[in-house]
């Protein structure tokens, strides 16, 4: 796997930067908390102050790494007090963060959450976590995130994924691969555009594990409005369930998606933005330290409207049970 970052950086100027951070530390001051649904619901209103330049710096992804590095904003080691040791413990640790990636998603689409994620949280908080080390969610540490599309075991996962790094001492990188960098032949484009094997919810959503109903098959590559895409989670695929032809092609997917990875070490308020129709994103393994001064990043996912990426068939999957929730009434 590559270790040079190799993504696009659209550096903030201090103007822009100014113009964002005094804005959330306002929306903050007002509503008092992060997770204020008021706030949620002033979003949309409050990001109407916000510049043209701002907004063109934080244009959709236009190349087809399918990713950008926002880079420019200064988070403060000190004042932002100790990494949690769980999400359930972040409570309002780097509000301000959550509320700039909340702007930043809103420049973008609508937020989502999951009620059954993080307890239903538009921003999430990405630590590691004792006794997760090896799991395949953001919580692990010692093994490889395998390289994923955000929530793809349901038809309303998120079109844009947002990861904002608070803290990252020891440079650990997140992965990143784009399906329109790979070159995979016809015939196995063909192969993966069969919906013949499902993708089960990751171990981050208890409840939707536990959903009773039929996992619907589901195509793993598709065309999208702009070119190809994909829907990938290799860790929650039964792929022993797919016929040897499907699961050699998804072989050279693995393969190809592995050619065309780069790592990207997110610094102290860089803001990665990942389309995830087009990437699927990973991390590392590292060893966490459990003292305070862990890798720590806050994550958003974000729903553009109008964008018509997915297949038709998705409109009829149950998504398990689950509910994504939208940062307001669209
Ligand atoms: O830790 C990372 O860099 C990425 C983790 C991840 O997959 C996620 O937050 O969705
Ligand atoms: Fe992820």
């Amino acid at each position: 796997m590559p270790t040079a970052a190799s993504a696009p950086i659209r550096r903030l100027d201090a103007d822009h930067v100014t113009e964002l951070t005094s804005l959330a530390a306002e929306l903050l001051d007002v509503h008092g908390s992060a997770t204020s649904p008021a706030l949620l619901a002033d979003l949309a209103h409050a990001c109407r102050r916000l510049s043209q330049g701002l907004r063109h710096e934080l244009r959709p992804v236009d190349t087809a790494d399918g990713l950008f590095v926002v880079r420019g904003l200064h988070v403060d080691d000190t004042d932002l007090g100790p990494t949690p040791g769980h999400w359930s413990s972040a409570g309002d640790a780097g509000a301000l963060w959550d509320v700039v990636l909340l702007l930043v998603s809103t420049l973008m689409g609508t937020p989502i959450a999951w009620d059954g994620q993080q307890d239903g949280r538009f921003v999430h908080n990405i630590v590691p976590s004792p006794g997760h080390e090896t799991v395949q969610t953001g919580a692990s540490s010692s093994v490889l995130l395998t390289p994923h599309t955000e929530d793809a075991f349901h038809p309303g996962r998120a079109h844009l994924l947002l990861l904002c790094c608070m803290r990252n001492h020891d440079d650990i990188a997140t992965t990143a691969a784009s399906i329109r960098l790979t070159r995979l032949s016809d015939d196995d484009v063909s192969q993966l555009t069969r919906p013949v094997v499902p993708i089960l919810p990751d171990d981050a959503y208890e409840d939707a594990q536990r959903f009773g109903g039929k996992p619907a098959p589901v195509p793993t590559l598709f065309a999208g409005e702009d070119g190809l895409s994909l829907r990938f989670d290799p860790a929650y695929t039964p792929l022993d369930e797919a016929d040897a032809d499907y699961r050699a092609a998804y072989g050279r997917l693995e393969d190809e998606l592995a050619r065309v990875c780069v790592a990207v070490s997110l610094e102290p308020g860089d803001v990665l933005v990942v389309d995830n129709d087009m990437v699927v994103h990973g991390r590392v393994p590292f060893t966490a330290r459990y003292d305070g001064t862990d890798r720590w990043l806050k994550r958003a996912s974000v729903r553009v409207p109008g964008r018509r990426t997915r297949p038709g068939s998705e409109a009829s999957e149950h998504g398990y049970g689950q509910a994504a929730l939208e940062a307001w009434a669209s």
